[in-house]
């Protein structure tokens, strides 16, 4: 275990740097986190997960997982503050080699800023930056949207960065007219499009040195106002025919992701934002059982009906 030689003095270490990647639900947080760990341009990062609803799906979604890796479950990471935070934040300070940057992967309904104002309360670290993802296709929408467009003005709002991601999925006017709207949403913040959340990791990190004077934020969050559950998927499922029903608008889901087995005993990750849905290979030496987490708003968790998708999708 890395934590087993002393660590060295506080004055020895200079604070570790850390970015906080929020951006609401499916807007490719977990896409970031692995495209910087496979470009760190000569950084060692240390990533902390935190995990809307109690199965780790992101942590297995991660492509690197060591203990440089932790997850934290349930809620908001910055009410875990006293408990699972802390413990986690004070591994990351043992860690032989020590991590030169911490990256927080906030859930898509928390407020980043509410993560960022808890770090400054603690010895060891120091902010880097708060960089959201935008989803390009959806953000203009949800953001009017009555019920999701508080938490994403506000998250919007927070940032230091804006990835404007899947760019890939809009034509370039449209595009330009979600950058004019977020020079709105996001005043303090710079703004970069991308796909598949392809960021130079320069351009990323260490954003401190050009962040104009430390701005409060807020201790706040918004997970309360969503239902979320996991399920478990026992049997084996044809994965496209699932992915399709959890994407249809009848099951008013925000989101969902997991891994099933196929018939043949090989694993897959099924991702849904709204109604747009994806099924590739899971990440390699995961194993099964099958299990699947759905975030809706209150009152639309529809869970037999997510049950009797997942049996209708069954092979067996
Ligand atoms: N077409 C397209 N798909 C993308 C892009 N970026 C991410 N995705 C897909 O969008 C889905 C959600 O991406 P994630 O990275 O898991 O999103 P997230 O913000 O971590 O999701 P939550 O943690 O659930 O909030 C996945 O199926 C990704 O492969 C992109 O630029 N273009």
């Amino acid at each position: 275990m890395a934590g087993s030689s002393p660590p060295p003095t506080s004055e020895a270490m200079a604070p570790l740097p850390v970015t906080v990647i929020g951006g609401y639900l499916g807007a490719g947080k977990t896409t970031l986190v692995n495209h910087l760990l496979r470009h760190p341009e000569g950084r060692r990062l240390a990533v902390l997960v935190n995990e809307f609803g109690d199965l780790p799906i992101d942590a297995d979604l991660i492509e690197r997982r060591d203990e440089d890796m932790i997850a934290i479950a349930g809620g908001c990471v910055c009410c875990s503050y006293g408990s699972d935070l802390i413990e986690a934040l004070e591994r990351m300070l043992i860690l032989d080699p020590r991590p030169d940057h911490l990256l927080i992967e906030a859930s898509g309904v928390a407020l980043p800023g509410g993560i960022a104002s808890s770090l400054t309360l603690l010895m060891g670290y120091r902010l880097d930056a708060v960089l959201v993802l935008a989803d390009a296709e959806t953000i203009r929408a949800r953001a009017t949207d009555r019920y999701l467009g508080d938490t994403i003005a506000r998250q919007l709002a927070e940032a230091d960065l804006v990835l404007l991601n899947k760019a890939d999925l809009v034509l370039p006017d449209d595009l330009a007219e979600t950058v004019r709207w977020l020079e709105g949403a996001s005043p303090h913040a710079r703004i970069v499009t991308t796909t598949n959340a392809a960021v130079s990791t320069g351009i990323a990190l260490g954003l401190a040195a050009m962040r104009p004077p430390q701005r409060d934020h807020a201790h706040s969050h918004d997970s309360a106002g969503y239902d979320t559950d996991s399920f478990p998927v026992t049997e084996p499922v044809q994965a496209e025919e699932l992915a399709r029903a959890l994407a249809d608008p009848a099951l008013c889901l925000l989101r969902a992701k997991g891994f099933v087995a196929a018939a043949d005993g090989t694993l897959h990750t099924i991702q849904t934002v709204a109604r747009r849905w994806s099924v590739s290979p899971a990440p390699a030496g995961l194993a099964g059982p099958g299990r699947l987490v759905a975030i809706a708003l209150p009152g639309q968790l529809d869970r037999d009906a997510i049950r009797r998708a997942i049996e209708a999708a069954s092979t067996t």
